[in-house]
């Protein structure tokens, strides 16, 4: 299992306001699992926890939060860990791909420059060897020009191209497990189409493993092989193919499922 999140719980503490007040409860009793292959969902209204999830399992919080339960990716257990073993995890097994790229890249450096830095002092590859490994992935993740963009700095693309380049940072390092959190919420239909396409060729192709954060349960539904339903910090339910839709009984969902625009059939005139 790339990743296998038992039992979570997790509690922000009081702020420095409030010292005396009790941590207040955000995650309760979380269990998932991804594996290699899988594309599952994990899908709830905006503050339901699903950011919170993953920063969670990557072990992003310091002492504000207290976690319990059992995150384990690619087999390392994740909390308690120390944080040699964390940053072991999150630079050689799993990716995060959040939904603003501008946030992921800096500002004043070449795209190039900033995803071979990585690979070259991470992984300890030439220059060389990370440069061809850039212009290869970009190329993959349908960028034309590779060469041109490497040379290129954020403020030159558009927000859909910014997203290939952090996928395809994301990819070099080649993890067993992506993270995709609202990774195509602000992209055009036509992009994110071609974006989840690039996800499923990658799964497909490499075996990896990705939890897909969503606020849109149709679009999970149509790419997912599984979906958590995610409310208030609980899974309320766990919907799995075939018959997505089908099987959906928490009154949670149906609200979900029935607050889409669908569009009516013309009325003939
Ligand atoms: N560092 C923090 N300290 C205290 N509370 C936090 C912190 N981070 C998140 N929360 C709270 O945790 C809850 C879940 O937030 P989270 O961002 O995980 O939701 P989400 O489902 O990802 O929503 P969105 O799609 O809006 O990001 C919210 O009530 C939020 O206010």
């Amino acid at each position: 299992m790339l990743l296998d999140i038992t039992n979570l719980e997790l509690a922000f503490a009081a702020g420095p306001s409030d010292p005396g007040a009790d941590p207040t409860p955000i995650l309760r009793g979380i269990s998932l699992g991804v594996d290699r292959g899988e594309l599952v969902g994990l899908v709830g209204e905006s503050g339901s926890g699903k950011s919170t999830t993953v920063r969670a399992a990557l072990r992003l919080y310091g002492d504000e939060a207290r976690i319990s339960g059992s995150i384990r990716v690619d087999g390392v257990e994740m909390v308690g860990a120390d944080p040699a073993t964390r940053r072991r995890v999150r630079a050689e097994s799993v990716a995060l791909v959040q939904q603003d790229p501008r946030a992921a890249l800096n500002p004043v450096r070449r795209i190039g420059d900033s995803l071979a830095e990585r690979l070259v002092r991470v992984h300890g590859w030439s220059r060389g060897r990370a440069d061809e490994r850039i212009r290869e992935l970009l190329g993959a993740v349908g960028l034309s020009q590779p060469e041109r963009r490497m040379r290129q700095y954020p403020h030159e693309l558009s927000g859909g191209m910014l997203q290939r380049v952090v996928i395809a940072a994301a990819l070099s390092t080649d993890p067993a497990l992506i993270l995709a959190d609202e990774a195509t919420s602000a992209l055009d239909v036509t992009t994110q189409a071609e974006i989840i396409a690039i996800f499923q060729r990658q799964i497909r192709e490499r075996g990896l493993g990705m939890l897909f954060i969503t606020h849109d349960l149709h679009l999970a539904a149509a790419i997912c092989d599984r979906i958590h339903v995610l409310r208030h910090g609980e899974i309320v339910e766990t919907l799995a193919k075939p018959g997505l839709f089908a099987e959906a009984a928490h009154p949670y969902t149906r609200s979900l499922i029935e607050a889409a625009p669908v569009l009516a059939p013309k009325e003939p005139s």
